[in-house]
This record gives structure tokens, sequence and C-alpha cells, in this order.
């Protein structure tokens, strides 16, 4: 990481303390054309190994629906669900800004459910942000909650809450509903948004919306133009099982490795191999 970098100094170079990553970072990345990345967590130890391998920002994603509760989509996973989730990763990563996702039906119907809803995530988390799901119909939300202290991340494109309004997981913004698309980007940022999430949109489209607005944008198959990308870290690391959307890239095969190590786990148990002496009282 260059000298200049406002989020310090990376695992490796002790000699420099690492700051903690705050909302007014984001834009200075912007400015200084710092590209950087967001993984989600969901709990306290990977959080932590992703705090310490010096990722800025970490989402507690309503993707804790799949890769955590099993459920096909995210719309069945509650506040209630997510909230431990959040308190976890919040403690495991003193660094890293922490933004949690709003779930499907906490905000939609207006600014004061969208209001009590992030309220009670700050109370309970210690959450920095708070992230939820569309443009221009939800600028509303974002304007109170930002006017009440509360940062929010926009997302854009492809929002899985909506799926079924969206016929299905498919790429947002081709053809004319590229116009929405900047409409809706430049309706967060005129609301306050501090980021913004585009999911599965054309890398053109995308690198055109970077380029036109002033806030941060994170790509999640948005192309390489966007100022940030983000993954569901089971997915980069090898651990989502059955198949994966194009925009992924496996990094690692941890769950490869974890299902090696269950396996040799029980066979030396089963073999009476573990545990021996050294593991012994
Ligand atoms: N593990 C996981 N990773 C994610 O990225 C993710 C979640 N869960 N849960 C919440 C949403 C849902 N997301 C999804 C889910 C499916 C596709 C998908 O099936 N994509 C296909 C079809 C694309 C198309 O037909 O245009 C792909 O091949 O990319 C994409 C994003 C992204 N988010
Ligand atoms: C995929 C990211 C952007 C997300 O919203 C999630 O993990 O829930
Ligand atoms: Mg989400």
């Amino acid at each position: 990481m260059s000298e200049t970098s406002v989020y310090g100094a990376t695992p490796t170079d002790s000699a420099k303390p690492r700051r903690a990553m705050r909302v007014h970072h984001l834009a200075q990345m912007k400015a200084d054309g710092e590209k950087w990345s967001m993984l989600t967590a969901y709990d306290y130890s990977t959080a932590r190994i992703f705090d310490e391998a010096g990722i800025p920002v970490l989402l507690v994603g309503d993707s804790a629906a799949n890769v955590v509760y099993g459920y096909d989509t995210t719309i069945p996973v509650t506040l209630d669900e997510m909230i431990p989730l959040i308190r976890g990763v919040v403690r495991g990563a003193p660094h890293a800004l922490v933004v949690a996702d709003l779930t499907f039906g906490s905000y939609e119907a207006g600014p004061r459910q969208a209001l009590e809803s992030a309220t009670r995530v700050f109370k309970e988390t210690g959450a920095h942000a708070v992230k939820i799901e569309g443009g221009e119909r939800v600028a509303d939300q974002i304007a109170t909650l930002t006017a009440a202290g509360i940062p929010v991340v926009a997302h854009i494109g492809f929002t899985p809450q909506s799926v079924n309004g969206l016929g299905g997981f498919r790429v947002q913004g081709r053809g004319d509903a590229g116009d929405q698309l900047i409409a809706d980007a430049i309706a967060v940022q005129e609301a306050g948004a501090i980021a913004v999430v585009m999911e599965m949109v054309p890398a053109d489209l995308a690198g055109q919306i970077t380029r036109k607005l002033t806030i941060p944008t994170v790509g999640i198959g948005a192309g390489n133009e966007t100022d940030a990308q983000v993954l569901v870290w089971q997915d980069m690391a090898g651990f989502t099982h059955g198949k994966t959307a194009k925009f992924v890239k496996r990094f690692a095969d941890v769950g490869g490795d974890l299902r090696k190590a269950a396996e040799q786990y029980a066979d030396e148990v089963r073999r009476g191999a573990f545990p021996g002496p050294e593991h012994s009282y």
C-alpha cells in the first residue's frame, strides 16, 4: 500500500500502526484514485482475518440468508437474524469500516421505517453504516438516515431482494435501462449516500457512472472500472457449494481444505491416533 494510503500500514508493516477506517476515508480514496476492496463477513473469526489482511470495508450482507442460514434468496432473513452476526463482525474488526445490510421489509415502507431499523442496528451492534437496495425509489430513506447521522451505502443494478420483480438473477441496465441506472446513481449520491454498490451491470456503464459520481462505486459483476470491488467471502475463498455467478473469482479452496481437515480428524479419531500424548494431561 502506498505512503499516502488513507487506510495506513499493511499487516506486515508493523512500524506504523494502522488507522481505523472511517467514512470520510472513502471520499479520500476516490480523490486519490486508490482502488479498494470490500468483503462480506458474518462472524468474529473471519472478520478478524479480513481485518488483519487489511480489507478496509466489511459488509455484513443479507447474503447471510444464503451462506449462514441456507435460504434460497435474501428475502426471508430478518434484522433479528442479522444483528447477532453484525455484533460479532464489529468485535472482530477494529480497523475496518463495518457496513450492515438492512433486510427486505425493514426500510421500503418509508423514511420512518428505515430510521427505526437503522437506529436499531446502530444501537445494538456498533456498525458504522447501513446499506439499502434501490435508487430513486429509496432516496427519501437515504436522506433521512443521513440527516440522522447514519451513513448509508446504496445498492443499485441487480438488487437481490427484488429478484421476483426483476424476473430472476440477471444483468441490469442493458440498453434503455441504462438511463434509469444513471438516474438511480445520481439520486442516491444527491440523497447523501457515502458509496454505491452496483451489482451485475455492464462494465462500460459502470465505468461511465463511476466517472460521473463523486462518491465511490463498488462493483460486483460491474467490470473493472469501478472504484472498489465487493465479493461474498465464501464465493471468493471456495467455500460456496454448487455453481457461483460469472463475476466470482475463486482465490482459494478453503472449503476443500476444511473438508480434508474434517476427514483427517475423523480418521485419526477412528484409528485412535488422536489425541496423542502431546494433547493429553
Ligand atoms: N453466495 C452469494 N454470493 C453472492 O454474490 C450473493 C449471494 N450469495 N446472495 C445475495 C446476492 C444474490 N446474488 C446473485 C445470485 C445469483 C446470481 C446468478 O445466478 N448469476 C448468474 C446469471 C446471470 C445472468 O443470467 O445474467 C451468472 O452466471 O452470473 C448472481 C448474483 C449476489 N449475492
Ligand atoms: C453481494 C453484496 C453486495 C451484498 O449485498 C450481500 O452480500 O448481501
Ligand atoms: Mg445484500
